[in-house]
């Protein structure tokens, strides 16, 4: 397919979107049962268009003053893609599937509006009602911080020191452009591709197969390492899921003592099995059902709350979610994460640690939570953040600290990583 083709292709698959609301893997799947002829590498185009129209939908309609979906995909080629209206005209010069688009000199001035007058939450990109909520969490550079969560991620991986090293990883890797992760000790970046250009297949590669390494943005790399599992504790991960973390911790903690990894949805732990067994980790244990928690109360040296949030910090991967998120869902959120914290606390043994975790940036989620924990808790004092994370990390860099120092916050702007929050407490003796 040339350009035209793809271009027809992505606002066809973004109206779908737009009137079935529903997953864009899905959309994007029906799309290619429906149209066989596509090769891979219009697969990888379609997607990515797709999804940098979703990172930055709102400026785009702004500046084009029109949410139809093939102008969303002119100014995303324009603004994302790096075409000029000239270089875009020309290639879509005698194509003949090529959509009919708005005149050169129309385009360059519809593009050329000044952002800068467009209302806050357009320039941020992000739905209007949480414009208060990024100005609480990073104060004067929210903007910037909204508008680095509208870029494209890199691929990370985490190398699973059990099997394998960093350097022996990174040797017979075959993505281009693969390099050692600024603060993660054992981490590997893959640069996030430009244009239409498809992503490395890092679980195609035979060290994949072979447990070397896992796939695993390196903020959730830091947040696994500044939960401090050492080898010989007795880790709670209390939602675990599909396992990351758990992972993870099992090799900060070279496979000795014990992780018991619980969800509340069993379900989730499912894929954890195959993981664990490629990795070679010995030391998890899953627990299938809370009653299988009672005999830990009171006992693990550290227990990590990888709670579920809404996500915030993710919405580089998932630019659709930032559209869907709801006040709603948003105060749902939080009960879930108050009734976490305080169910796992009750596991803590005196002395003992706990972490509590979101891939958030809002601080409803993060700080506010934490301090209501605490008001509620009084026995588990917060460890200093930033002493934390010289510790862990290294005090070369100044730890990203939350607004109100009492924990890290971690962001695509401040450390090139997906947005996550971590803060953790002792439980006195
Ligand atoms: C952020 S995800 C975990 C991701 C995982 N730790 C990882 O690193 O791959 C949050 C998990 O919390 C689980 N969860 C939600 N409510 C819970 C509860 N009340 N108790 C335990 N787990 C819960 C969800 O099922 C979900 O799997």
């Amino acid at each position: 397919m040339r350009l035209g083709g793809r271009i027809q292709a992505a606002a066809e698959v973004l109206a779908d979107l737009a009137a079935r609301h529903r997953p864009v893997p899905d959309a994007l799947r029906d799309w290619g049962t429906s149209h066989r002829f596509a090769g891979s590498g219009d697969r990888a185009a379609i997607s990515n268009l797709v999804l940098d129209v979703l990172r930055m939908k709102a400026s785009h309609a702004w500046l084009m003053d029109d949410e139809a979906p093939l102008s969303l995909v002119t100014a995303s080629l324009l603004r994302q893609w790096d075409f000029s209206p000239e270089s875009l005209a020309g290639e879509l010069g005698g194509d003949k599937f090529a959509p009919e688009l708005k005149s050169p000199e129309d385009l360059a001035t519809l593009i050329g509006k000044d952002l800068g007058d467009a209302p806050e939450h357009i320039q941020a990109d992000i739905p209007e009602w949480t414009v208060g909520h990024f100005k609480a969490a990073f104060g004067e550079t929210w903007l910037a911080e909204a508008q680095a969560l509208a870029g494209r991620a890199p691929l990370d991986l985490r190398v699973n020191t059990l099997k394998a090293g960093r350097e022996k990883v990174l040797r017979g890797l075959q993505a281009p452009g693969a390099h050692e992760t600024r603060f993660a000790p054992d981490g590997i970046r893959v640069p996030a591709p430009e244009g239409p250009r498809r992503q490395a297949a890092a679980t195609s590669e035979v060290a994949f197969a072979k447990g070397w390494f896992e796939v695993q943005d390196e903020g959730s790399q830091l947040a696994a390492l500044l939960t401090g599992a050492q080898p010989g504790e007795q880790v709670l991960d209390y939602c675990a899921g599909g396992g990351g973390k758990t992972l993870a911790m099992a090799a900060s903690m070279e496979n000795s003592g014990q992780i018991h990894a619980y969800d509340s949805d069993r379900r989730r732990l499912a894929p954890m099995v195959e993981r664990l067994k490629r990795g070679g980790v010995r030391n998890v244990q899953l627990i299938e059902a809370a009653e299988g928690l009672s005999p830990l109360k009171g006992r693990m040296d550290r227990v990590l709350i990888d709670a579920p949030c809404t996500g915030t910090g993710t919405w580089r991967r998932r630019p659709d979610a930032k559209w869907r998120l709801s006040e709603d869902n948003l105060a749902s959120r939080m009960a879930d994460q108050d009734e976490v914290l305080d169910k796992a606390a009750a596991f803590v043994k005196p002395g003992g640690v706990l972490a509590y975790v979101t891939c958030s940036v809002l601080p409803q989620e993060n700080t506010d939570r934490t301090a209501a924990f605490l008001t509620r808790n009084p026995g588990f004092e917060t460890l200093e953040a930033a002493r934390l994370w010289s510790d862990k990390v290294g005090a070369e860099t100044n730890a990203p600290l939350a607004a109100d120092k009492t924990g890290l916050l971690l962001s695509p702007a401040r450390t090139e990583t997906d947005g996550f929050f971590l803060s953790v407490f002792k439980r006195r003796a």
